[in-house]
């Protein structure tokens, strides 16, 4: 599955519900495994689309952050097998649908991947940290989340946030297959069950809160302080270009 929303694959509703539908039919097809990487040669993905939350239409944003939790159900619970050819930067949303596939190659280069929620005055929701923390230990998640680290590719790898580096996207596509071929003798079922054991905690975590996690992120959408942080934000960035 290739991102491709230029600039930066940031996730707009639109996208999220292209990648839900795309996420179905490879489950439905019975496909044994799925490779997620980007179609810009410098961003894996940006996160989420800031616009969707910046004075954002009350019943759009619902639906978006519904859809993120579908998209994130659907990956992180996923039957088949998941990979992420990371062929750039992996900020925030960029790094939860990394992490959520069960194993990483990120390319060289000078990019940066991690949960910078906090950096911008935000706490990242429960299961984006339960992600992390099925990702890296529990005491490496903590530290990265309160200081918002946004891990270069040595750094990545030393923690474990990814599991290789790979010269260029054809390298990372190629490690990903490898790491597919290793369950070529692996019976399916098991494998696939005891994966979900893994994650089972994290999922019902968010099965069980989903209603009050929307609230909570509706909430938060609503409050005009952060408006006012996301404006400044936003202006940042575009001061950037
Ligand atoms: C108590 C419980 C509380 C519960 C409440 C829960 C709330 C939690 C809510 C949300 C969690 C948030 C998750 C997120 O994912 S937020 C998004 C975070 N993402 C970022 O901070 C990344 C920002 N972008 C960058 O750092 C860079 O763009 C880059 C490194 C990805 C790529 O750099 P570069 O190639 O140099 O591109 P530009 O910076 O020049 O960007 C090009 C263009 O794209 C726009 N843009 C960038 N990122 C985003 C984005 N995330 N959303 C929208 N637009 C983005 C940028 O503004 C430029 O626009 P232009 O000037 O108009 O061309």
């Amino acid at each position: 599955m290739t991102l491709q929303r230029p600039p930066v694959n940031s996730l707009n509703l639109d996208l999220l519900k292209e990648m839900s539908k795309s996420l179905d039919e490879i489950a439905k097809n019975k496909s044994k495994a799925m490779i997620l990487t980007s179609a810009s040669p410098k961003v894996f993905s940006a996160g989420l689309d800031i616009m969707e939350m910046y004075k954002p239409d009350l019943k759009r944003v619902e639906e978006f952050w519904t859809t993120l939790q579908e998209v994130w159900f659907k990956l992180f619970g996923s039957n088949f097998i998941t990979a992420a050819a990371i062929n750039g930067h992996a900020p925030a949303g960029g790094c939860l649908l990394a992490m959520s596939c069960e194993y990483r190659v990120m390319t060289g280069g000078n990019f940066s991947i991690g949960l910078n929620e906090t950096a911008l005055g935000i706490v990242a929701p429960n299961w984006f940290m339960d992600t992390m923390t099925n990702t890296i230990p529990v005491r490496e998640a903590e530290y990265a989340l309160t200081t918002a680290r946004m891990f270069n590719v040595e750094e990545a790898l030393k923690v474990g946030l990814i599991d290789e580096v790979a010269t260029d996207k054809d390298d990372a596509i190629a490690k990903c297959k490898g790491f597919i071929g290793k369950f070529d003798r692996i019976p399916a079922l098991a494998r696939s069950i005891t994966k979900l054991k893994m994650r089972q905690a994290a999922i019902k975590r968010l099965q069980d809160g989903r209603r009050e996690d929307l609230n909570e992120f509706l909430q938060f959408v609503q409050n005009p302080k952060i408006q006012k942080s996301l404006e400044m934000y936003i202006q940042s960035l575009k001061k950037k270009a």
